[in-house]
């Protein structure tokens, strides 16, 4: 178990890029798509969100894993990515309540990672050459094999993976009597389900492919689709889901994927972003308040600008600060919103947590 700073592992980038670390968590070889992190907390939350499934994360942070791990920080069951490549790792830790060192949690749900590395360079790498894929290995240095490995790994775009992270059975959070929320798990977050159970709300959580007549028939006072992993475009059974639910004009909020395939339900189109926004710092305008939030974020696709100004079904809410890109959208004539960023944060700020109050507000006025 001991964490063993001796052990060389390597890093190939889909263009060829080499980069040299050492092992930490499991020793293997992993692939994904590599992308960065920029908070500099929440590294287990990251690691649990089920949206980052088949990615390889860079935390951008220097130091990672000096307060350890605590179970009751999941976003999921375990760690959801292929891997992680780090800076300076620590593998002690000096928190009271960590259950565990982020060595030994690595090690025990069998995630491969890098540290050492300088990370800096390899985001400003992926800054200028945007999104690709990435082999890590502290198994083997030879590039042949690497190169092998890496062709396996699948492109993201096009890539169906939320139903491999939904849950496989329906079941319920929250207490009876309390408001009705039919939630589609796309690869849903805990602290979303917390901040509906917080607010009232008695939720049951749908495996993504549940068929539409099922979910109607709990008779749900609000709908809600989730955050996950892949690429939207695919998911054709969450579109059609959204659609009857905007038909039968229902209370609906969706964040991230779910965001962006209510979207795509409306004849909006997304597409898939240079590097992405992943951090818990982006700057998002209300374009109906006025009002500035600071927000966490995790995508790599996103609602597109060009399809949404030809659309006379949707209006853009809300919009990213830095890039001007759309953060959210509300359903024109329909009692239907989604953003595309993470309200419910965990990690990060809580400014926009009156998003899951409005969602409330619109299953009262309804
Ligand atoms: N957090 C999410 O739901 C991410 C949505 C989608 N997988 C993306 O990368 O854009």
């Amino acid at each position: 178990m001991k964490y063993n700073k001796k052990h060389p592992a390597k890093i190939l980038l889909q263009d060829g890029t080499i980069f040299h670390g050492v092992s930490i968590g499991k020793k293997g070889t992993a692939g994904g798509e590599i992308c960065f992190n920029t908070g500099m907390t929440g590294y287990q939350e990251i690691y649990t969100d089920p949206s980052y499934f088949g990615q390889i994360i860079v935390n951008t942070h220097s130091h990672i894993g000096n307060y350890g791990t605590l179970k009751k920080e999941q976003e999921s069951g375990a760690p959801k990515i292929n891997g992680v490549i780090i800076n300076s790792f620590s593998a002690d830790f000096s928190r009271k309540q960590a259950d565990t060192s982020l060595q030994q949690y690595l090690e025990e749900a069998g995630i491969v990672g890098v540290a050492e590395v300088d990370t800096r360079k390899i985001v400003r790498h992926i800054r200028d050459k945007g999104a690709m894929n990435v082999i890590i290995s502290s198994e083997t240095e030879d590039e042949a094999t690497l190169k092998k490995e890496l062709e396996k790994v699948p492109k993201m775009e096009g890539l169906e993976l939320a139903s491999k992270v939904s849950t496989k059975e329906a079941y319920t959070v929250g207490d009876e009597g309390g408001i009705k929320i039919a939630a589609l798990d796309l690869g849903i977050k805990q602290n979303i389900l917390n901040s509906l159970v917080e607010r009232g709300c008695h939720v049951k959580v749908f495996p993504a492919r549940t068929a539409v007549d099922e979910i109607f028939g709990w008779g749900a006072d609000g709908y809600f689709i989730s955050n996950g992993p892949g690429d939207p475009a695919p998911l054709d059974f969450a579109i059609d889901t959204v659609k009857a639910i905007l038909e039968k004009d229902k209370p609906l909020f969706g964040i991230c994927l779910g965001h962006q395939v209510m979207a795509l339900a409306c004849g909006v189109s997304t597409y898939k972003m240079h590097h992405g926004h992943r951090g818990i710092n982006h700057p998002v305008k209300n374009l109906e308040t006025g009002k500035g939030e600071i927000t966490s974020q995790n995508h790599g696709f996103a609602v597109s600008e060009e399809s949404i100004k030809s659309s006379d079904k949707v209006s853009v809410t809300h919009m990213n600060l830095n890039d001007q890109t759309i953060e959210g959208i509300k359903i024109n004539g329909k009692k239907a919103f989604s953003v595309q960023y993470h309200p419910e944060s965990s990690p990060g700020p809580h400014d926009s947590r009156y998003l899951f109050d409005n969602f409330i507000d619109l299953i009262k006025n309804n």
